[in-house]
């Protein structure tokens, strides 16, 4: 059984949501990414979304933009070094299961036949590709289910007639998307909201978690009581930016981890 479908069964029976927090691998640098995600781990996530940095990140607000710059700055960090980041923070025993977050033009340097086989050793269990629409994702969809990868859809509220056709073919979970626009903390979202997550719950059995603009416990508490994982991105991103000078020195490092621990917690309460 795959570890996300595994997490969701378990977290169902517990009557509990996934946290899903979403980072930008290599931001500040790798070795970091793998503490980041441990502590995640450590402090209640249910899985990670593993974001590849990229140059021309469409759909991302300005704190993940700034998030990718600095991991490319420093590092020129590729689909190979998330996939590294992933089998390394495996080996020291993070047991979370992965999702690699990429938009598609990285996939394609990668090679699409290179990619899949590369995932399943690596053992990342989901792919997103924001930028892969439904109309152009046939290839993609055949490899990640012969390689036992979920490829996870996102829906919007405007998306309207396509949820069905979209989420018709959806693997593993569906994400959700709150609002319009790119990503990035919000005070409210959009309007429709409740009706669009009646309406896709209404149009699949699979889990259906939302994303966009969650940053305050309150609003992770309200999602929870309509959806089975809330996605968190921004939010962590820019603890992440905040504790940079924290992770500079060995001695604070702890201060550093402790500060993203402390954001978890109140976060997921
Ligand atoms: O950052 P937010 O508002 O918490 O939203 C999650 C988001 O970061 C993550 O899922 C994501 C990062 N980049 C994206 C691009 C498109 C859709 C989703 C994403």
């Amino acid at each position: 059984m795959n570890r996300i479908d595994r997490v969701f069964a378990e977290l169902k029976q517990r009557k509990q949501p996934a946290f899903i927090p979403f980072l930008t691998i290599g931001d500040p640098d790798l070795k970091t990414s793998v503490d980041i995600i441990k502590q995640l781990e450590q402090s209640g996530a249910s899985m990670v979304e593993l974001g590849v940095p990229y140059s021309d990140p469409l759909a991302d607000g300005p704190v993940i933009q700034r998030s990718s710059m600095r991991a490319l700055k420093n590092h020129q960090v590729s689909v190979q070094d998330v996939m590294n980041t992933a089998r390394q923070a495996r080996s020291e025993g993070c047991e979370l299961p992965f999702i690699l977050f990429t938009y598609y033009n990285p996939v394609l340097q990668f090679g699409l036949e290179r990619i899949f086989p590369m995932l399943q050793e690596s053992e990342i269990s989901g792919l997103i590709i924001p930028d892969l629409p439904m109309e152009e994702d046939a290839e993609v969809r055949k490899l990640a289910d012969e390689h036992g990868i979920h490829l996870i859809p996102l829906v919007a509220p405007t998306s309207n007639d396509r949820i069905k056709r979209i989420v018709s073919r959806a693997s593993g979970f569906v994400y959700c998307v709150s609002s319009l626009g790119v990503t990035g903390t919000r005070t409210e979202f959009h309007s429709g909201i409740d009706s669009f997550l009646e309406t896709v719950r209404q149009s699949t059995a699979l889990p259906i978690a939302i994303g966009f603009g969650v940053s305050t416990h309150e609003q992770f508490a309200r999602f929870a009581e309509t959806c089975d994982g809330i996605v968190v991105g921004s939010a962590l991103v820019r603890q992440v930016e905040e504790a940079l000078p924290l992770f500079e020195q060995d001695a604070t490092r702890p201060q550093a981890l402790s500060r993203i621990d402390q954001f978890v917690r109140n976060l997921i309460g």
